[in-house]
This record gives structure tokens, sequence and C-alpha cells, in this order.
């Protein structure tokens, strides 16, 4: 029987299909997994009152979920926003402070703007 799918069993979108493949290769760059979900400020003392716009991968992933991602370059924001928020919070001498440098440099070379357009043919 063609039972028909569940608004929940939704086919991913080709678009979702391809910032969920730029998460997982991203999130290789970060093998002590400190970018895989929210700081809290029992982690890091006042983050929530100094960083004004939190993000990591987790919610980056909930946010292809439901569509909010239009274009592959809005993934890039949110994933330099992420990068920056660990530069702000914790000084430069600290372990988070240079992954997060780290992270951002590798990171800009997978979305790059060439990388990100021959995805976006792809994805056409
Ligand atoms: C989720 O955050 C963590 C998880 C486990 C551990 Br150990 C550290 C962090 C963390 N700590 C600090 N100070 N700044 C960050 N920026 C991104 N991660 C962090």
């Amino acid at each position: 029987y063609n039972l028909k799918l569940s608004l929940s069993e939704k086919e991913p979108s080709p678009l979702q299909e391809a910032l969920s493949q730029l998460i997982r290769q991203l999130q290789r760059k970060d093998p002590s997994a400190f970018f895989s979900f929210p700081v809290t400020d029992l982690i890091a003392p006042g983050y929530s009152t100094i960083i004004k716009r939190p993000m990591d991968f987790s919610a980056m992933k909930e946010k292809v979920k439901k569509e909010y991602y239009q274009s592959l370059e809005e993934l890039k924001v949110d994933f330099r926003i992420m990068c920056e928020n660990a530069m702000i919070y914790n000084k430069p001498e600290t372990i988070y402070h240079k992954a997060a440098r780290k992270l951002l440099h590798s990171g800009m070379k997978i979305l790059s703007p060439e990388r990100l357009e021959s995805l976006k043919q792809s994805i056409e």
C-alpha cells in the first residue's frame, strides 16, 4: 500500500542533505566535541550574558531539520558565529580559544565559495 508518509517522516530536501553533509564534515574538525552542544553558564560562568548569539552544531542540525536555512551561505554565517563566540568568551591562551581559531580556519576551507558553488550546482 502506498501509505502516505506522515509529516514527521518527510524526506530531507537536497538542500537539507547538502547542509547535513557539510555539518558532518565540519564536526570532524572538532574532535574534542567542544562545539557539539550549547555552552552552559555552568561550564562557562557568565556565558549567556556575554554571548548574544549562542550557536553550536546541535542547533545547526535543528535548524536544518526545521528548514530554517534557505541557502548554504546561511550555515556559513552560523558556523562563523559559533567559532567567534568561543574566541570572544575565552582568552587567547585557552584551549577553547585555540580550538575555535583552528576550527574556523579549517571550516572556511570546507565552506569556501568554490566548494559552496559546486555544491549548489549539484542541488539545482
Ligand atoms: C559545550 O562547551 C563545552 C563543553 C565541554 C567543555 Br570541557 C568545554 C566547553 C566550552 N567551554 C568554554 N569555556 N567555552 C566553550 N566554547 C565552546 N565550548 C566551550
